[in-house]
């Protein structure tokens, strides 16, 4: 089967066990699910591009990664996201950035120390051409 389908299809299986082990760690729960716009009505007149982990995960299955760059500049956009809505200095403001920048370190090394540097950069070089 097509040499670049085999290597996306690698990166799937490599970013859902990423997303599982974010969303697993209790430390995150808050960036798990889209922000409840029922209870915080507010939300999207501040956040114009929410993100959270079980939508990466459905973009996982989509096909809407091509590299380990993409799913990591929606890790970002969850942490920003969080630096936004919550700037307070009140202490559970302060909690849930503090989090934000956990979530985002977190990712970057799991990924950086989990993935081959080549696999990424053929990644790369695919969804370049696409
Ligand atoms: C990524 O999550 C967040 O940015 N937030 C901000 C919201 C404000 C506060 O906490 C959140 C959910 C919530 N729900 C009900 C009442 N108040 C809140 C989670």
């Amino acid at each position: 089967y097509d040499r670049e389908e085999h290597t996306l299809r690698e990166l799937r299986i490599f970013l859902r066990d990423m997303c599982k082990k974010l969303a697993s760690n209790k430390l995150f729960f808050m960036f798990t699910k889209p922000v409840d716009t029922e209870e915080v009505p507010d939300y999207p007149t501040i956040i114009k591009q929410p993100m959270d982990l079980e939508t990466m995960m459905t973009k996982v299955d989509f096909h809407r990664y091509e590299c380990a760059k993409d799913f990591l500049n929606d890790i970002e956009l969850i942490c920003q996201n969080a630096l936004e809505y919550n700037p307070a200095r009140t202490s559970a403001d302060k909690q849930i950035r503090h989090r934000a920048c956990s979530l985002r370190d977190y990712a970057y090394t799991l990924i950086k120390t989990e993935m081959d540097t080549d696999f990424e950069e053929k990644c790369q070089e695919i969804s370049k051409k696409r």
